[in-house]
Parts: C-alpha cells; structure tokens; sequence
C-alpha cells in the first residue's frame, strides 16, 4: 500500500484529529487559519480551536486577485497563474503561523483548504440552460500539501454542485454538528461579504435544516469604503452613521428576483457589485446622493435583506415557520454596531447572542467549518439531511498529498 494512503487510513481511524481550516472569503481580508482538535463526527461532533489567526492579504494580492474575482471576462493567463500562487501562498502562511505558535507540521494531521472563490455561478444567475449549477475556487490543494508536507483536503464545493446542490452555503453541514440544540429554535447568521443563515430547529430535525444565502452583507460597504475613504471598510460604520437612508434608492436596490426566490439560494458579488448599485441610482434618480448616505442606505439594505429572509422562517402560517428564534451573529459584520442594530431593529421578536457565546470565535466559523467538513470526509459521512434540495448527502473535499 502507498505509505500516504496507509497515513491517510490511520488518520481516519483515530479518536481525534488536529485539523487546520482555511477559510479566505469573498471580502479578500486575508486568511482565515483555525488550528481544531475534532472529535467525533456528524451530530456527535466536538471542535474545540486550539489557534486562530486572519493572515492579512496584502495589497498587491488583492489587487492580483480583484483582476479576476467576480468578473465576466478576464485573462485566462492571469487565472492560471493564481491558481497554483494562491496554492503556495495559503501554505506559507499555515507554516509562518505554526511557526509562530511552535508547533510541528507534523503534528497536524490534515489541512482543510476552502481556497479563493473567484466566480461564483448558479443557474438562477448564469441562466444558460446547457450549463449545471457552477462554482470555482482556486489555490490548489496539491500546492498546499507540497509546500506544508501535511495532506490537504480542498475544492470542497464541486461535490456539492454534482449532486445538485449550487456548491453553497455549505455552513448547513458544520452548524448543524456544532450547534444544533435540542428545545431552541436556532439561527445561525454569518455576515461576510455575502450573508447568509442556517435554521437549526428545536426539534433538531435534520431534514428541516438549510442554509440559504441572505444577500449582501459586507461587499458593497467595502467597495464604497474602497472609493470614499481609500480604506478596506467603513470601521464601526462610521461614515454610514452620518448618513441618512434613501428611501428611493434602498426600494430600487431591494428589487431584485433573487430576493423573492426559495431558500436555499446562493449569490456573490457577480451580482451584488458597484455596477448594480449604480443601476439602483440610474433608476431612482439618486446618483447624487451623498457618501455618507449612500453608505447609510446600504447597510440598511443588507440589513433588510437579512431580515425580510430570516422573517420568512418565523412569520406564523410559512411553511418553514419557527417561534422564538435566537439570532447568533458572526462573521465580521457582526463588529459594524450600525448594521447590528439595524437588524435588531427590524427583528424585535428575535432575541440575539454571538457564536462566540456558543464556544466557536465568530471571525474563524468558516474557516472551522471546512476543518469539519475533512473530518466528516475521514470519519463521518452517514448524516442524512433528507431530500431537502441543496443539503446532499455527500463526503467533500478531494485529497492531495504532499509527494
Ligand atoms: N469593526 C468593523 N466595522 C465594520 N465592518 C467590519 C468591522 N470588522 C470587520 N468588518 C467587516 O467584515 C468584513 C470581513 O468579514 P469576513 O471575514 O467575515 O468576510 P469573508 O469571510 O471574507 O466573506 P464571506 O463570508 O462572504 O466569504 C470586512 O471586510 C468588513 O466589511
Ligand atoms: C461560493 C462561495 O464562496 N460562497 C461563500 C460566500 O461567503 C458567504 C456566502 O457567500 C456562502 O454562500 C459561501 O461561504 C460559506 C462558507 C458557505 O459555503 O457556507
């Protein structure tokens, strides 16, 4: 038997596993790197994060990437490249961290590597009959494995668009093992560049459970605090709280099919971008509205977004309804006070917590996320979910290793 399947194998059979989880989202802050000790696997599963750092992106990778991230047309030469560079990079920076923590690379049993997403294309979106559901991340994962000598599990979401699914949100798998609890009714909000919520009910009834994509969370805050304070993002909302909401704009931004549409759905900045807000200005004569308003009516347009989709689960007489929901906030919208409030605000019947207050650090849920996804790959996998549409039940994540 090769020596790395007999390795894999042993990995597999043991009680618990050190697995780091890397998460690099659709905000391009950096990446996120959770070093897990997992035990246990599906409902049974126990995460506890021995480590946890955001290793910032610099601004020349930012701006390689923004080359092709999101867009129609780009230079192929430029996606190829990236691909392998982002591979090495993500795995000098898992060294540069156990470094930093002294920890052996041996000591890790896998990596769990989400990649970059730099295109993300359901079929409600591309519309092109022929075509299946279709996502694309890169920074392979034979790099990864390469440069770190530890086996690395990535492309998590091509298994999931196989079996029907539109490779997102995965976040239905971890949050169901991690945080479902019988007698509350559950849900889990994550504010990245793109929100999205897992309902987790009461009864802990696995084919009930879904995450869907809400819209909007941080991506067209963080390309107007690009364009108006030459900044990453609009720390603590700031300039959105000098501002005042538009209402002509806020309706033309919410008019859009992919609101409307069942859960579970999944969007990305393909859709929600400079280009569509400019769209919603052009047809509610609002191009000369002010930046501290513009800002101020986006958060609130995230805000309503997230919370129209979440009243959708709790109003009496919809099918998904729930009663007393309580609302755990992560990702790092959950630090902008301005959208927080807001969606307080449009949600009194909801009570509110963090995931923090549930032992998972908000910042590092999806990279852990992806650390029990190769956990359920190695030792898991027999959680059914029902015939529930985008929730299959399947092993993700394709192995590569270091030789
Ligand atoms: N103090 C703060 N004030 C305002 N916004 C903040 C603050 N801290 C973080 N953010 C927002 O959180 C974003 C990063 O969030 P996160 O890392 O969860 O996104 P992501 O994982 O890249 O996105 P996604 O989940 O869509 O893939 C920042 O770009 C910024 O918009
Ligand atoms: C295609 C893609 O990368 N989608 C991300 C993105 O970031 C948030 C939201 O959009 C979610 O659908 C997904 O990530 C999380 C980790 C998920 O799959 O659950």
């Amino acid at each position: 038997m090769n020596q790395q399947i007999q390795h894999l194998y042993t990995i597999a059979r043991k009680p618990e596993r050190r697995i780091i989880g890397l998460m690099s989202g659709t905000s391009l802050d950096g990446l996120d790197v959770a070093l897990c000790h997992i035990s246990g696997s599906g409902p049974q599963t126990q995460v506890v994060i021995e480590r946890f750092a955001t290793v910032p992106y610099k601004e020349d990778l930012k701006t390689d990437i923004r080359t092709i991230f999101a867009k129609d047309k780009i230079e192929f030469e430029q996606l190829c490249l990236l691909n392998p560079y982002i591979g090495r990079l993500h795995g000098q920076m898992i060294l540069d961290c156990l470094n930093e923590w002294n920890i052996e690379p041996a000591l890790i049993d896998v990596v769990a590597s989400h990649g970059q997403t730099v295109y993300h294309a359901p079929k409600s979106q591309h519309r092109r009959d022929k075509f299946p559901n279709a996502t694309l991340q890169i920074g392979d994962g034979d790099h990864v494995a390469a440069v770190t000598g530890i086996i690395t599990f990535s492309d998590f979401r091509q298994k999931h668009v196989a079996h029907g699914g539109e490779g997102a949100p995965l976040a239905v798998y971890g949050d169901y093992f991690m945080f479902s609890q019988a007698g509350e009714n559950r849900l889990l909000l994550n504010m990245g560049g793109i929100a999205n919520f897992t309902y987790l009910p009461a009864d802990e009834d696995a084919s009930n459970v879904f995450t869907t994509d809400t819209g909007p969370g941080n991506t067209l805050l963080d390309a107007y605090a690009r364009k108006f304070l030459n900044k990453a993002y609009d720390e603590d909302g700031k300039l959105a709280a000098q501002g005042h909401i538009n209402a002509d704009l806020l309706l033309a931004l919410k008019t859009n099919p992919f609101f409307d549409a069942p859960f579970p759905k999944t969007t990305g900045p393909e859709v929600f971008n400079i280009s569509y807000v400019e769209a919603a200005q052009a047809q509610s004569q609002t191009i000369n509205v002010t930046p501290a308003d513009l800002m101020a009516t986006l958060v609130q347009f995230s805000a309503d977004t997230i919370a129209d989709a979440i009243r959708r689960v709790i109003r009496p007489g919809e099918s998904y309804r729930i009663a007393e929901p309580r609302v755990y906030m992560s990702g790092g919208g959950a630090h902008n006070p301005v959208l927080t409030s807001a969606i307080h605000q449009q949600l009194p019947n909801c009570t509110f917590g963090h995931t923090d207050d549930l032992g998972i650090n908000g910042d590092a849920k999806e990279a852990v996320l992806f650390a029990v996804l190769a956990n359920e790959s190695l030792a898991g996998g027999t959680t059914s979910f029902g015939d529930r549409q985008g929730v299959p039940t399947v092993s993700m994540g394709k192995v590569s290793f270091p030789r």
